[in-house]
């Protein structure tokens, strides 16, 4: 069996070695359709468009996306063509949680509010938007949220529209697959209607795909102080990012809120699990991310401690030092290890 490996997927050659005869390991933009012509499966990640263009005539049989997202796979194109594909459903939705709770405490301090005094929207309450919900409640906040898709399914009064989200939120964070159509379309979610919707000045973060904001409506929103500031991981056109938004928002990083070695583990395996099922094929393999440099955290208060294990100005400092670097400041992201790998002592 052959199979073709985004190189930048990390903790897997090992494994997936045991699994193929024969892996070819390539830049995720750089697979071609002579590349994938006779391979059987591929291991792929976001920066990889699996489409027509590049799969029509092979013989790949399995596409495995080591993300949560899939909007890069073309499923119409794929079901027609009898290619199964999957993705690895909240495989780093920790990491992302990890994230939102440190940039919280990041808001907090910059508006001097205790967020215990503030009301998160949260759009989108899958994987991701679920634990984001419980960092917001363990932090005292009020917490609105919005699903359309889950408000019909499940008939249950626990969530809110959109524009009540608008008006009562001092956070509103997107947590939504991007849909570029249909229904539950989520191109564009926050755009100029949504942004003259707000009430309350909010801080807006997105962790989702960039195109559910429109760029150019965020920046009116920061230059006409309808929003209070921005925290955004996720750009139209990455890796090719607004500058000028980069400059003014609080946070700004590469796309990298999923990046924690935890969630990158997690997503390695469920890959390399979903090829195994397959292709009906039995192997041993361990997947674990590497222990931290330092494992005991000593601070004076939980909410110090968390920002010691992640802290996102670092990343933001980085990406705003070097825009032109979006995508190896990705590729070579240092380890990150979520809370459950430290030891905490406090010392007040
Ligand atoms: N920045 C990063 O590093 C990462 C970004 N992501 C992005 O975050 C997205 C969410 O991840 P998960 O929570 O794991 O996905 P999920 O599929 O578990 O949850 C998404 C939720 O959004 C809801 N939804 C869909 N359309 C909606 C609409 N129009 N309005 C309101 N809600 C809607 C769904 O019903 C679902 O409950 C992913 O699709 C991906 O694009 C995910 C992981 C890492
Ligand atoms: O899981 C997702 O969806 C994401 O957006 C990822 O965190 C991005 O991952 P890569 O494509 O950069 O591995």
């Amino acid at each position: 069996m052959k199979i073709i490996v985004d190189n930048k997927i990390p903790y897997i050659k090992e494994a997936v070695e045991k699994i193929a005869d024969k892996v070819i390991y390539v830049p995720g933009k750089d697979f071609t359709p002579e590349l994938v012509r006779d391979a059987d499966a591929l291991i792929i990640r976001t920066r990889t468009h699996c489409n027509r263009e590049l799969l029509e005539g092979s013989q790949v049989k399995f596409i495995a996306t080591a993300t949560i997202g899939f909007d890069h796979i073309d499923t119409v194109f794929c079901k027609q063509a009898g290619i199964e594909w999957t993705n690895a459903p909240g495989c780093n939705s920790a990491s992302v949680a990890q994230y939102i709770q440190s940039a919280l405490l990041i808001v907090q301090s910059q508006l001097h509010k205790k967020l215990s005094d503030l009301t998160i929207g949260i759009v989108g309450v899958g994987n991701v938007g679920n634990k984001v919900a419980k960092v917001a409640k363990d932090f005292g906040m009020r917490v609105l949220l919005n699903d359309l898709p889950r408000e019909e399914k499940e008939e249950s009064t626990s969530f809110t529209s959109l524009q009540k989200i608008a008006e009562e939120s001092d956070i509103i964070t997107f947590h939504v697959p991007l849909y570029k159509e249909g229904k539950y379309k989520t191109f564009h979610l926050a755009d100029d209607t949504f942004f003259r919707l707000l009430k309350r000045k909010p801080v807006i973060i997105n962790t989702s795909r960039g195109e559910v904001i429109e760029t150019n409506a965020l920046l009116k929103a920061l230059k006409n102080h309808s929003i209070s500031d921005a925290v955004i991981d996720v750009w139209e056109h990455e890796p090719e990012i607004n500058r000028v938004l980069l400059d003014k928002v609080l946070i700004g990083t590469p796309h990298i809120a999923g990046y924690s070695a935890d969630g990158k583990a997690n997503a390695t395996r469920m890959s390399l699990d979903s090829i195994c099922r397959f292709f009906h094929i039995e192997a041993d393999y361990e997947i674990t991310p590497p222990t931290p440099v330092t494992s005991y955290i000593y601070a004076k208060t939980h909410e110090d401690a968390l920002l010691q294990i992640y802290n996102p100005i670092e990343d933001s400092q980085r990406l705003k030092k070097q825009p032109e670097q979006f995508e190896t400041l990705r590729g070579d992201y240092p380890l990150r290890r979520e809370e459950k790998a430290y030891t905490i002592s406090i010392t007040p």
